[in-house]
């Protein structure tokens, strides 16, 4: 799959403690990631992701048109919701087109093991979207 790993500044602990847990899951799979949150997950986990700009810099929106071309299979974006962001109209950006694209988005940590373990263990879950 190719997922992508996004997380505000005050969940970006909590994607790295992601990472490294599932870390044996994750280097299965093509990683993309804003430019902080892949730098702090590499240098924990070593694992290879393709870094794009920070996300108040555009990476949401460099992001957002992966997800525009359909090029990617989840997305886990650990929002923080109690903190304002400047680029707020990005992160809404970017979750409008995961519901244009049917694409299964996690914007906290338990729906994101969810969706990996259940994503990871069953391959047909794409049929689900070509159902509807
Ligand atoms: O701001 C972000 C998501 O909106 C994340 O960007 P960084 O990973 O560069 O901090």
């Amino acid at each position: 799959m190719n997922i992508a790993l996004v997380a505000h500044d005050k969940k970006k602990d909590n994607i790295v403690k992601f990472s490294v847990k599932y870390k044996s899951i994750l280097k299965n799979h093509n990683l993309f990631a804003t430019g902080t949150t892949g730098t702090r997950i590499h240098d924990v986990t070593g694992l290879e992701i393709t870094r794009y700009l920070s996300g108040p810099l555009g990476g949401d929106q460099q992001i957002g048109s992966l997800i525009a071309y359909e090029k990617l299979d989840l997305v886990i974006f650990l929002r923080d919701p109690l903190t304002s962001q400047p680029h707020e109209p990005d992160v809404q950006a970017l979750l409008r087109l995961c519901d244009v694209h049917k694409l299964p988005v996690a914007t906290n940590i338990t729906t994101a093991e969810i969706l990996l373990l259940s994503m990871n263990k069953n391959p047909d879950w794409k049929a689900i979207k070509a159902e509807y």
